[in-house]
């Protein structure tokens, strides 16, 4: 029988908002039964010490590399996520001998796929000395060693949901409206195909924030009082990311920020949320066919003018469009949960991607362990 462990993933995504944590019980196969979550913010000033961490990490080239500051933000995001852990723990009344394992993804401060270079800073054994609990790190570079894309990597998670609920005939697809946006398409027999679909909030956030001071767009109600510019719109989808027959994963820079005086506030937040949803739609045009469902993750859908939109779309190609929360899951917590699955499957040795989800040449395990001094 397989070893079932309780294993708490972590995740700072590229929208840099804050860590998502959540609980997990697992053998990393088949038996997935889902725990609490707790989503820990960032202050302003932290977010603006990771853009920094951005700015420092963009002319690197070996992925080990730590300028001085950037080290000491490494260490300031770790100090974080042993904060966040302890508050997990007391929130929901467990103590550190019953968690197993962390499965820690760190922030990603750069990620250059056509050089097979990807850094998340984080320091695994920083985090299991400080916690006492053993942590699974670093789950992307064997992926890039094996001529994979580093990303994403959920779609393995997506994967193992999917076995328990769709329906015979069925065909699905997990969206993630992150920073960034990925697909994992789970067909009929079980096959996945994953990839980036283009950009998700990070565009929507920078401009709302240059615009108010404000981080997002709650709701989407800024771009619900906005009209899509189509020029703006058709510069985004011409991008030569949405042509070819490789899906390339993307950088949280790899789309420019829509520069002040190019619309109003709320064209520009409008003619963004347009641009989230008409990408996933164009990305999707690369998966085996058009799923029976969408089931969306990630803040994203939070913003009722990209799912309007997005449902409008998808409708029209023949697929119904639900939250993850319609679906029975918890769209916040998915990527933490992912991150709890794959710490797992790496301490068993068991694949974390494929050449489906990543483009890599075999199904290759990956992670780094650190152990706590006992
Ligand atoms: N209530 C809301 N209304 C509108 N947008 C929201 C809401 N809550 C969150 N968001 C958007 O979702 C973003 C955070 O999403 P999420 O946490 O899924 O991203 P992430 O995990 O950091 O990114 P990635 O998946 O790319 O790593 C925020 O930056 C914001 O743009
Ligand atoms: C390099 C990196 O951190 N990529 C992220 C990012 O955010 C969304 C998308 O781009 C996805 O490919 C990936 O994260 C998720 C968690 C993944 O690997 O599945």
């Amino acid at each position: 029988m397989d070893i079932v462990r309780t294993a708490i993933g972590l995740m700072s995504g590229t929208s840099m908002d804050g860590i998502d944590v959540a609980l997990l019980r697992t053998d990393g196969r088949g038996f997935i039964e889902r725990g609490p979550f707790l989503g820990v913010p960032y202050d302003g000033g932290f977010r603006e010490r990771l853009k920094r961490g951005l700015d420092l990490a963009r002319p690197l080239t070996d992925r080990t590399a730590r300028p001085d500051e950037l080290r000491d933000i490494e260490i300031e995001l770790t100090e974080r996520h042993v904060d966040a852990v302890t508050a997990f723990l007391d929130k929901f009344s467990l103590s550190r001998d019953e968690i197993d394992l962390l499965g820690f993804h760190g922030q990603t401060v750069l990620h250059r796929p056509d050089d097979a270079l990807t850094i998340q800073i984080g320091d695994g054994a920083l985090l299991a000395q400080r916690t006492g609990i053993s942590v699974v790190y670093d789950m992307r570079a064997n992926d890039m060693v094996h001529g994979g894309q580093g990303a994403p990597l959920v779609p393995a998670y997506h994967a193992a949901l999917a076995g328990r609920f769709q329906k015979e005939g069925q065909t699905t697809c997990f969206v993630n409206i992150g920073g960034i946006s990925n697909l994992t398409y789970i067909g009929a027999e079980g096959r996945i195909a994953a990839f980036d679909s283009g950009p998700g909030n990070t565009l929507i956030d920078q401009w709302v924030e240059m615009q108010t001071g404000k981080t997002y767009d709650p709701g989407g109600e800024i771009a619900g009082r906005g009209k899509v510019m189509p020029d703006i719109a058709a510069r985004y989808l011409g991008s030569p990311f949405f042509q070819g027959n490789i899906r390339r994963s993307l950088d949280r820079g790899d789309f420019k920020p829509l520069a002040d005086g190019e619309a109003s506030l709320e064209d520009g937040a409008r003619t963004l949320a347009y641009v989230a949803a008409a990408s996933i739609v164009k990305s999707a045009g690369y998966l085996p066919e058009s799923p029976s469902v969408y089931i969306v993750c990630g803040g994203g859908r939070l913003n009722g003018t990209i799912m309007a939109e997005f449902a409008d779309m998808a409708g029209k190609k023949g697929s119904t469009v639900m939250s993850a929360e319609q679906a029975g899951f918890d769209g916040d917590a998915m990527e933490a949960e992912a991150w709890a699955y794959l710490a797992v499957r790496s301490l068993e040795g068991l694949p974390l991607t494929y050449p489906g989800t990543t483009g890599v040449s075999q199904p290759v395990t990956g992670g780094v362990v650190a152990e706590p001094a006992r």
